[in-house]
């Protein structure tokens, strides 16, 4: 068959337009969940887990063999022992109450034998796709790779739908039919219902580690936000910038520039940008560590940031107020240790509050999600997400590849 195929539709419009029974469908699920840092490590947040259940179990009802296919943390291209899906299947299996086939590896031979004797509604779940040097680098060969395992694709991972990778994105140019998830669906639709015309003030809280993917982002809430909340390890690329000791906390000297233009920018725009005024410092990386609460510009130079501080925490409760929506991707502090947790819980706490008093409360995030379970308050907002990037990128309005790919005209393969 030739000519064009254009998909914006879901897994319904699969199931009603061609029979699944024995079907090879590929689902790109997000399972990259918080591990424990035991061995062999467990799943210690099963949120994402548990979002990516109704779209498997709707294709195994409808007799598909489902093969699912996500990463799990960022093993920077190769085989990462601790990184193996096995804690994650046995955890799914658990929640669905059926066998889930782990694979140790995501492409090959033994995979395509394993797939080719499945029986129909069985449900199989790859090795960790970023163990392969094509995934992250969205390479054509590995791309086709993953297509050839499958007749139909279905992207349901929302919380990696940022990244245009091989099992996001390059895999949809050479798979029959492409369609998105359920959990994919929810999201969007929520989220786009919510921060399209957000009722105002807008409030954004940016915290967490991954400092370079988020601290780009700034620049464009600084267009939508009325306020910006910066916590977690973002915070020390901004002292840098304003030339404040920092100590041995995380900061990316890469992006000390970009801070000080965002800083000036948010000031220029009438936008609050407020940066924690106390830290909570430790003297190394460890739930047991010394701490002490300093002012930000007294950091010690051989001491770390692992918290926001309790003036900090006020400041912020002050400033979110007002606001009728609220967006928090990234924890405030180090809150997997309990002595680093305060300034994360007070932040959910007021959260939950004003969720109580008609404010929208969006939380996103891998372990934004884990720290709000942790204080036992997800229940109380208005909407988890399963993506914090993800959030944070549509709240951007930029192009989302996962969301693209799925909905591209591509040539129909032969
Ligand atoms: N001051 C800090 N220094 C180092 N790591 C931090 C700091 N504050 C928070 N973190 C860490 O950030 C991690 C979460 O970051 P990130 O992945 O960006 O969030 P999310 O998964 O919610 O998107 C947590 O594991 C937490 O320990
Ligand atoms: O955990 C994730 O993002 P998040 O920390 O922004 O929620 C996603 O699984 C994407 O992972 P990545 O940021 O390593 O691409």
């Amino acid at each position: 068959m030739t000519g064009p195929v254009s998909s914006k539709a879901d897994i319904h419009d699969l199931a009603d337009s061609t029979d699944l029974t024995g079907k090879r469908v590929f689902v790109r699920v997000d399972l990259n969940a918080p591990l424990s840092k035991d061995s062999p490590p467990a799943v210690t947040d099963a949120t994402r887990l548990k979002g990516a259940c109704p779209t498997i179990e709707f294709l195994a009802g409808q007799g598909a063999r489902v093969i699912l296919a996500s990463h799990l943390g960022r093993p920077k291209k190769k085989v990462v022992d601790s990184l193996r899906m096995d804690p994650v299947a046995a955890r799914l299996s658990a929640l669905l109450g059926k066998e889930v086939i782990k694979m140790d590896d995501c492409v090959g031979a033994a995979v395509e034998e394993r797939i080719s004797s499945m029986g129909n509604g069985d449900i199989m779940l790859l090795e960790n796709v970023r163990f392969h040097s094509g995934e992250e680098g969205n390479d054509e060969t590995f791309s086709k790779q993953l297509a050839a395992l499958c007749d139909y694709y279905v992207n349901d991972a929302f919380g990696t739908v940022h990244r245009a990778h091989a099992s996001t994105a390059g895999i949809t140019k050479f798979v029959e039919r492409k369609v998105s998830g359920l959990l994919m669906e929810k999201e969007l639709k929520y989220l786009k219902g919510a921060v399209d015309n957000p009722v105002r003030p807008m409030a954004c809280i940016v915290g967490g580690a991954k400092v370079s993917c988020k601290i780009t982002v700034i620049e464009a809430l600084i267009e939508k936000c009325d306020v910006i909340l910066l916590g977690g390890g973002m915070i020390f690329t901004f002292y840098k910038a304003k030339g404040l000791g920092v100590g041995k906390s995380l900061v990316e000297d890469d992006f000390v520039e970009l801070a000080a233009r965002l800083m000036d920018k948010a000031e220029a725009k009438g936008v609050e940008l407020l940066l924690p005024e106390d830290v909570v410092v430790a003297d190394k990386f460890a739930a047991d560590a010394e701490s002490d609460v300093v002012a930000a510009d007294s950091i010690p130079e051989e001491w770390m940031g692992l918290d926001v501080g309790p003036k900090t925490t006020s400041s912020f409760e002050e400033a979110l107020a007002p606001c009728k929506t609220i967006v928090w991707n990234g924890p405030m502090g180090v809150f997997e240790f309990d002595k680093f947790a305060a300034g994360t819980f007070a932040v959910a706490s007021c959260l939950a509050d004003l969720t109580s008093k008609g404010v929208i409360t969006i939380i996103g995030g891998g372990d934004s999600i884990a720290a709000v379970e942790k204080a036992g308050l997800a229940d109380k907002m208005s909407h988890i997400s399963t993506g914090g990037g993800a959030s944070l990128g549509l709240l951007e309005g930029k192009d989302l590849p996962g969301v693209s790919a799925i909905e591209e005209k591509t040539p129909r393969p032969m």
